[in-house]
């Protein structure tokens, strides 16, 4: 299989998984169907080991031309403007596998997103490798679950190997949560 074809392939599984956990998280399945599903997913687990690759060689999180960066834990997000690393801006949407409670997203889900955005920017092509040393959220409304949202994330300023960054995510006008946050460009030998 070509590269491309093996991303396509990943893009469609990692679908099929984001749709599968928000089925999951949804459902109380009788006993047969638990059952079954639990049978079925340790035969694929099984199954999926016998391919296990080095990090290196994986799609999972590292795919940045995939909505999400080809995760299914993570919200579903898609880059639509990026101009690297000072901008990006694009859509993102949180399942149902991210409730929180009352229909909102759960807190713990959005820092995720904002730190996914901020690696996309302070990790793009070409820069040296970075690490998150904090990230501050405020949580300004809630993030309904299933509601189509808009980011940008942008880099405030740089101080030698300290990259400042912020972000906004909105629901229309909304603006629902926004962060800022520290990347630390690594010095050799770091992790
Ligand atoms: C490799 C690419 C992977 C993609 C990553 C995507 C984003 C992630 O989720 S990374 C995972 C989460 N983050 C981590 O695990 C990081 C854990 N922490 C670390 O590894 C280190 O603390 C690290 C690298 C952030 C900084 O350590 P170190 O390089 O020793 O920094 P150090 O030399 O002490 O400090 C450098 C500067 O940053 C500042 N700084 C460091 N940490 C902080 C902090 N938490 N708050 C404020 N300032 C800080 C220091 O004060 C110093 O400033 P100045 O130069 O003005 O004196």
């Amino acid at each position: 299989m070509t590269a491309e074809a093996s991303l396509r392939q990943h893009d469609a599984v990692v679908t099929r998984l984001r749709h599968f956990l928000d089925a999951l998280a949804s459902a109380a399945p009788d006993e047969q169907s638990g059952e079954r599903l639990r049978h079925d997913l340790a035969r694929w687990t099984e199954d999926l080991r016998r391919y296990a690759v080095p990090e290196s060689r994986r799609y999972y999180g590292r795919s940045p031309t995939l909505a999400s960066a080809g995760q299914a834990t993570t919200p579903w997000y898609v880059v639509d403007e990026a101009t690297p690393p000072e901008r990006l801006a694009g859509r993102a949407s949180f399942g149902t596998f991210f409730l929180g409670g009352r229909g909102a997203a759960h807190g713990g889900t959005i820092p995720l997103l904002f730190d996914e955005l901020f690696g996309w920017l302070a990790n793009s092509e070409g820069m040296p490798p970075s690490r998150t040393a904090y990230l501050t959220t405020n949580y300004r409304a809630v993030v309904g679950i299933g509601r189509p949202l808009t980011f940008t994330a942008w880099t405030d300023r740089v101080e030698g190997r300290k990259r400042f960054l912020r972000a906004e995510l909105r629901d229309g006008d909304t603006v629902c949560a926004e962060a800022d946050a520290l990347f630390v460009t690594l010095r050799p030998g770091q992790p």
